[in-house]
């Protein structure tokens, strides 16, 4: 009885760095993660990406520059809830970086984050992403440490 939870995941660039932020509570907390979040009923995927960069890095994203590059399903061993992360890639940026009570954010030279301290999923699919390839991707865990397994196929039919 699979139950499918909807995420967004929003990757910001700058020239040539991305801002990652380190979770302060919840879930991913002490790892540098981009920014998102749980979507609200009834909400647009993309609007709940715009909403969450706000929230937790003040920065004002245009739903219409949001590049939604990628949707990765995650599962974890003897867990029900799949999730279903939407991926967004996203270069015009507006407004001050804050610190929030979820992250505390800091740029990073694009070929050189800190993977020992993001989820372990990110060395996977980061070179698609930074060379803007559309994918869709699976990966199942033992915990959340463990990759057991993954697929990666290209996004091109969607
Ligand atoms: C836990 C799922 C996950 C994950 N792998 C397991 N990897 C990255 N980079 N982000 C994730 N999300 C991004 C949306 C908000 C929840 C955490």
């Amino acid at each position: 009885n699979a139950k499918i939870k909807v995420f967004t995941l929003a990757l910001l660039n700058k020239d040539d760095e991305i801002l990652l932020g380190l979770k302060k509570r919840g879930l991913g907390e002490g790892l540098w993660n981009g920014f998102g979040g749980k979507v609200d009923p009834g909400e647009e995927i993309v609007d709940a990406a715009v909403r969450e960069v706000k929230e937790e890095c003040g920065l004002t994203v245009l739903p219409t520059d949001m590049e939604n590059l990628a949707v990765i399903h995650f599962e974890f061993v003897d867990d029900p809830v799949i999730l279903e992360v939407h991926v967004f890639k996203c270069s015009k940026l507006a407004g001050v970086v804050e610190e929030s009570d979820e992250m505390s954010p800091k740029w990073f030279p694009r070929d050189n984050v800190p993977h020992s301290q993001m989820w372990p999923d990110d060395e996977v699919w980061y070179p698609l992403y930074l060379s803007g390839t559309k994918f869709r991707a699976y990966f199942l865990f033992q915990g959340y440490k463990t990759i057991l397994s993954y697929i990666i196929r290209d996004f091109y039919d969607h």
